[in-house]
């Protein structure tokens, strides 16, 4: 049984346009993911794919003019708004993506210690900071007085004592310097060790490969594949999904050349596949449908074509 299953997720925005008309933007549409106790899932894709917006479903925490639809669970459960707030924090810890997440109004010492669930505070506090490289004198400091890199340190330490058993880390690591981040990720890899799970989001595609099990590759608000980390690896020839191997190929280390187009806006979603404007491969049947995500190869797919 998967940790955190996520099923046919649909996130959309009601806006108002001009005269007051309202419009309804889908950012995620039919997406699918699930997390296995033990495992690092690195969530990558473009800025605006729906990465973070995929977190705060899963924490419950999208604004107001957000609908839902589709299942989550968790542990077998279904992840209702009450339990959402039941386990934020708790049992799914968030690394967010922005340092606004901090109260400017506490010390960083005691933001930490309030996450703490058992056993002694300040010490477990104390540790984490060491880990993470925080001298004993940022325990008494406001965000304010932290730069952005001691903010996402204290970030990452909010989430590493509350004894949560899935964190879902939202691009966790810019601004930080590599030994760093080498220490960050290498503690995620510890904590799944233990049987717990982590849900990656990065757009570092290098760095996920180093520590993860399993890459979900997201392109304009839903999963175009999920393969294992191994399949990224040569030219890419284990790759199912045009656009992964398409985002493979961009590397620097590989033939650093990038796809054309962009990425479309989810007010003007094509019709059929979502990447198929963009697509080499794109034949008129890709202009019919979304495919639906399909195994191939010990992973999934949403491309007719991939073999
Ligand atoms: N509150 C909102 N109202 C309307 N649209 C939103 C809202 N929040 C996000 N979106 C839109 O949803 C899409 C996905 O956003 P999301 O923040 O999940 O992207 P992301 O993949 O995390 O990007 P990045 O890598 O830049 O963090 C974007 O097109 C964004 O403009
Ligand atoms: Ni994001």
């Amino acid at each position: 049984m998967s940790i955190l299953e996520v099923n046919h997720l649909s996130v959309s925005f009601k806006q108002y346009t001009a005269g007051l008309k309202q419009s309804h933007h889908k950012v995620i549409s039919d997406l699918n993911v699930n997390l296995e106790a033990g495992e690092i899932l690195a969530v990558v894709g473009a800025s605006g794919s729906g990465k973070s917006l995929l977190a705060h479903a899963i924490l419950g925490i999208l604004p107001a003019n957000a609908s839902v639809s589709g299942v989550m669970t968790y542990e077998g459960e279904e992840l209702t708004p009450a339990r959402q707030k039941a386990l934020r924090g708790k049992e799914i810890a968030l690394v967010p993506q922005s340092v606004n997440y901090l109260d400017p109004l506490m010390k960083v010492g005691k933001q930490v210690r309030t996450s703490v669930q058992t056993g002694d505070a300040v010490q477990a506090q104390r540790r984490v900071f060491e880990r993470f490289r925080l001298g004993r004198e940022v325990e008494r400091m406001y965000p304010f007085q932290l730069s952005g890199g001691m903010a996402r340190r204290t970030l990452l330490s909010t989430a590493m004592v509350s004894g949560a058993k899935v964190i879902i880390a939202d691009e966790p690591t810019p601004g930080l310097d590599p030994v760093v981040i080498k220490e960050a990720l290498s503690h995620f890899r510890e904590f799944a060790n233990q049987g717990c799970a982590v849900m990656l989001i990065t757009h570092d595609i290098e760095s996920a490969l180093q520590i993860a099990d399993k890459i979900a590759v997201f392109y304009a608000g839903t999963t175009v594949e999920i393969a294992k980390a191994e399949d990224f690896a040569g030219q890419g020839e284990a790759i199912r999904h045009p656009y992964s191997k398409a985002l493979w190929r961009a590397l620097p280390q590989n033939d650093f050349v990038p796809i054309t187009g962009s990425q479309p806006h989810p007010s003007a979603l094509p019709p059929g596949c979502l990447f198929a404007p963009r697509c080499a491969m794109a034949t008129p049947e890709c202009l019919q449908a979304q495919p639906e995500m399909r195994p191939l190869r010990d992973g999934m797919v949403r491309c007719i074509h991939a073999t």
